[in-house]
Formats: structure tokens, C-alpha cells, sequence
């Protein structure tokens, strides 16, 4: 058995011919949508990442503002560029590209950015706005999988999820959006103190893997059939490796790939949050203005 691909690169397509007509739109009503990144550092994936964000950006009529910084900046230097974006118009929405070097304080960073302006969805604002079920900015990569499952008419209603990876890009939000009333799975999170990672991930009608741990999920792991999402990322000698072993595309019924599944639809994503971020301000002036 082969499973089918989850193809990110053809969703994101489908996605941003939606989202260049609402930028259209949005530019005739005298509002351009500005993408801010804040970058620290040389990591080679994370200069690739927002190398590509900006490239998004001129694809589909949104402005890009750059502030990239060196690796040794201090919290003052990043506090200044985030200062910078909150106060700048032209910037409707922004990210801190994550990880930071070491010396910088990662919630601290997040928390300073404007909750309006958080285009990622990890301001403490906008996860709690989430926990709470309350309309918020949601984590682009969360966002990706959800709209991954739907696209390939993957059943989420009543299935059991395993995440395995507990970080704040994916592992911990995606359980949030899972289990929402509108999705209504059953999610397990797994972590470095899992017992049994073998058996949490044999039960799972769904995977989800963002450990970033190379062929971390293998084909004896997995249960026949289920759909399978590789998330994590590392770079290797031999390039880029995903979570998930070669051999799982025998047993799955679905994978995503890794290049080529979730990545792409974590930068489409962070358009999306951003043209919302954009329209959310031209519905409030129209407000404001007809309540004048
Ligand atoms: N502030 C944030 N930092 C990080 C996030 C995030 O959502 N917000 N997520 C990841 C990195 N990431 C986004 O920034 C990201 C990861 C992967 C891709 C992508 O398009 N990957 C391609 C392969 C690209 C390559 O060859 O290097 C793919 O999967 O096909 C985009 C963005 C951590 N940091």
C-alpha cells in the first residue's frame, strides 16, 4: 500500500488565489497589508523561512518590512525593532522569527509584541483568547494542519490524535484547535517523558509529529491507515529529514511530506492572519465611520 500525499505546495496555491483577490480588494478601500518580520541571527533555516515569507508577500500584493538583526543583538536592539512595528502603520501584522538566539528572552519577546498586530498567534493574548474559545489570531503552523485534514476530507470529528512535540509553534496550540467543538478530536500530547511513545502513536487515527527528530515515527509504529503529518524539520548532512521514516508511506493511508506538506501552508497562513489582521481594521473604520 502507498498513502496518498497531503501536497502543501497545491493547497497553498488554492489558498493564495483566494487571498490576492481580498488583497485587491483591500487596496481599493486605501489599506495595504504590511508583513513585518523580526529575524536574529544567522540560522540558515530560519533566513530560508523568512527569505520565503517575503517572497509570499510579493506574490500576492502585501507589503514586506525587514528588520533583521545581528546575532549578538541584545534585548534592547530587539525591543527597538519591535517597538518600531508596533508604532509603524505601514506594518498591519508581524512575526519574531523563532528560535532566538540564546541570550534573548523568547516570552518576553512574544509578549511585547501588539496583540492586534501578533500575525502568529502566540501572543499570551491570543493563545488565551484560544483556550478560552474566543475568536483570535491563530498559530499559522496549527492552522496548516487543520486546513491540510479538511482538504483531504481526513475524518477529525471523534478521531484520536497524537501530537508528538510540546512546543509553542505546534505541539501545544494544535491540541487547542483540535479539540474545539468545531473539530472535536480526542488529542494526546506526547514529549520526551512519554513512556510508551510506540503505543500512544499506535492508537492514532491521526500524527501528528513536530519533535523535529529525523525518522523519529517508523511503519511498525503507525496504524494501518491513519493519516500522518510530518511537521518537525532537520537538517542533516543529507539534507532536510522529517519526523517520519520513509517506511510509514507503506502502512499510512495518508502523508504529508516533508519539504513539500505543512511548510508551505505555515507561510500561507502567516498571509492569511495578516489580510485578516488588515480586514479587522477596515471593518472598524467603517464602523467608526457610520457611528460618526
Ligand atoms: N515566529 C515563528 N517562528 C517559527 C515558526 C512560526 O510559525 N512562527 N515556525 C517554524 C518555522 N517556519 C515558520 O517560520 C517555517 C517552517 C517551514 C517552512 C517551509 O516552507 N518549509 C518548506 C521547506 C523549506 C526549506 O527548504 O528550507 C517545506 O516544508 O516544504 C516555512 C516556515 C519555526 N519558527
Amino acid at each position: 500500500m502507498s498513502a496518498i500525499r497531503l501536497d502543501g505546495k497545491a493547497t497553498r496555491d488554492e489558498i493564495f488565489s483566494d487571498l490576492g483577490a481580498r488583497v485587491e480588494k483591500l487596496r481599493a478601500e486605501g489599506i495595504t497589508p504590511g508583513l513585518g518580520t523580526v529575524l536574529v541571527g544567522d540560522d540558515p533555516g530560519s533566513r530560508s523561512y523568512v527569505k520565503g515569507k517575503h517572497a509570499d508577500c510579493a506574490r500576492i500584493g502585501v507589503e514586506s518590512i525587514r528588520k533583521d538583526l545581528p546575532a549578538d543583538a541584545s534585548t534592547e536592539d530587539l525591543n527597538a525593532a519591535i517597538d518600531d512595528l508596533n508604532a509603524d502603520p505601514a506594518c498591519t501584522g508581524y512575526i519574531v522569527q523563532l528560535p532566538l538566539p540564546r541570550q534573548l528572552d523568547e516570552n518576553a519577546a512574544l509578549e511585547r509584541i501588539d496583540p492586534i498586530k501578533d500575525a502568529d498567534g502566540l501572543h499570551p493574548i491570543n493563545l488565551g483568547r484560544l483556550v478560552l474559545g474566543k475568536e483570535a489570531t491563530l498559530p499559522c503552523t496549527p492552522r496548516g494542519v487543520v486546513h491540510l485534514l479538511r482538504r483531504y476530507e481526513i475524518p477529525i470529528a471523534g478521531a484520536r490524535v497524537t501530537v508528538i512535540g510540546r512546543g509553542v509553534t505546534i505541539g501545544r496550540p494544535i491540541g487547542l484547535l483540535l479539540t474545539r467543538r468545531s473539530e472535536n478530536a480526542t488529542v494526546t500530547l506526547c514529549h520526551t517523558g512519554t513512556r510508551d511513545l510506540a503505543a500512544e502513536v499506535s492508537r492514532a487515527d491521526i500524527v501528528v509529529a513536530a519533535a523535529g527528530v529525523p525518522h523519529l515515527i517508523t511503519a511498525d509504529m503507525v496504524k494501518p491507515g491513519a493519516a500522518v503529518i510530518d511537521v518537525g524539520v532537520s537538517r542533516t548532512d543529507d539534507g532536510l529529514a522529517g519526523d517520519v521514516a520513509p517506511d510509514v508511506w507503506d502502512v499510512a493511508g495518508h502523508v504529508s511530506p516533508n519539504p513539500g506538506g505543512v511548510g508551505p501552508l505555515t507561510r500561507a497562513f502567516l498571509l492569511v492572519n495578516v489580510v485578516e489582521r488588515a480586514e479587522a481594521q477596515l471593518a472598524e473604520r467603517t464602523r467608526a465611520g457610520t457611528a460618526g
